[in-house]
């Protein structure tokens, strides 16, 4: 089986740098699909209250007979449950659909600004942090301005910014300011789902030189940016594939190829963390 490297975040925990995806996996089949994902190698699962599948992520968490402390999970908060004891509460419902006692990365979803209630949120996760019931702590979809604001507020910076990020949108100056303050990257839709730039040429034809696929280029291509992905398949041949990524290296030449895809309207359906609104 692969062995997956690690990303050690700056509160001193590892997360495996490839991680799997789970929306919009659900039911039996979602469960099989994430069972499948964890027998092929998979100890980090994403899930959220918005996936409405925390149950069968436990479930297939239960079903693979692995110890809980070899797997690591991400829930978020969403929108509507934002606020320091709406917050407490959420977590808690989040803990008993799992079925477990702690998550290892509790992000803040959006940052709903229209709400302005994510500091209060945040406030609430410091807490839970040091209550043990998350592990690590961080947010998704954050611009350097709510990450500013965030530490400037509080004091406390978040370990992982979990944020849109593929070759059609590869946040480059976001990227840097991670760097810059020790936030570790998360890529949300690390393959661009249905933009599929594993499908560019550019793309194909790095896969071409390497012997590996157009989707294990791409998710190389986070590796060799520090960053960790985590692509969804409900394809245990893709599942595999996602994860064995380790055995080659993309030259620089080639990861700047890659971001040089980047596209100015390169998000894949408009969300904009300074406008986008998910209760
Ligand atoms: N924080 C946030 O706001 C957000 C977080 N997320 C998280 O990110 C995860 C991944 O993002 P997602 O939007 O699913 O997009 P991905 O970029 O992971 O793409 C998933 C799609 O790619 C296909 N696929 C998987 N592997 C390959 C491959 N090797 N070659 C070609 N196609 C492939 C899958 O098909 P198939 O399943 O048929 O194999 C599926 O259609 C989500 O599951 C969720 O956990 C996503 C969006 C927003
Ligand atoms: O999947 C998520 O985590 C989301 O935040 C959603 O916005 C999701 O990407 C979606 O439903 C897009 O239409």
């Amino acid at each position: 089986m692969t062995s997956i490297p690690a990303i050690r975040l700056d509160d001193g925990h590892e997360f495996p740098q490839i991680g799997f995806g789970t929306y919009p996996l659900k039911g039996e089949e979602g469960v099989t699909a994430i069972r499948s994902a964890l027998d092929a190698g998979y100890r980090l699962l994403d899930t959220a209250v918005n996936y409405d599948n925390e149950v069968e992520v436990g479930e297939a968490l239960r079903a693979s007979g692995l110890p809980r402390e070899d797997v690591q999970i991400t829930t978020k908060v969403p929108g509507r449950d934002h606020g320091y004891d709406e917050t407490l509460r959420s977590l808690t419902g989040s803990l008993e659909r799992l079925g477990v006692d702690h998550v290892d990365l509790y992000l803040i979803h959006w940052p709903n600004p229209s709400r302005d209630r994510f500091v209060d949120t945040w406030r609430a996760m410091i807490e839970l942090r040091s209550r043990g019931l998350a592990r690590s702590i961080g947010v998704s979809n954050f611009t350097a301005d709510y990450l500013t604001r965030l530490v400037d507020e509080t004091g406390v910076m978040p370990a992982v910014n979990q944020v849109e990020l593929h070759p059609y949108f590869p946040q480059a100056e976001l990227l840097a300011f991670h760097e810059e303050h020790d936030i570790v990257t998360e890529a949300w839709s690390p393959l661009g789902k249905a933009a599929k730039p594993h499908e560019n040429e550019v793309v194909t034809s790095i896969a071409e030189k390497y012997g590996v696929t157009p989707g294990q280029v791409v998710l190389r291509w986070h590796v060799e940016r520090g960053v960790i992905a985590i692509p969804k398949s409900a394809t245990p041949s893709r599942q595999k594939e996602n994860l064995d990524i380790f055995g080659f290296e993309l030259s620089e030449d080639d990861v700047d190829a890659i971001t040089a895809l980047g596209r100015p309207d390169g998000r894949l359906f408009g969300g904009d963390p300074t406008t986008h609104e998910e209760m």
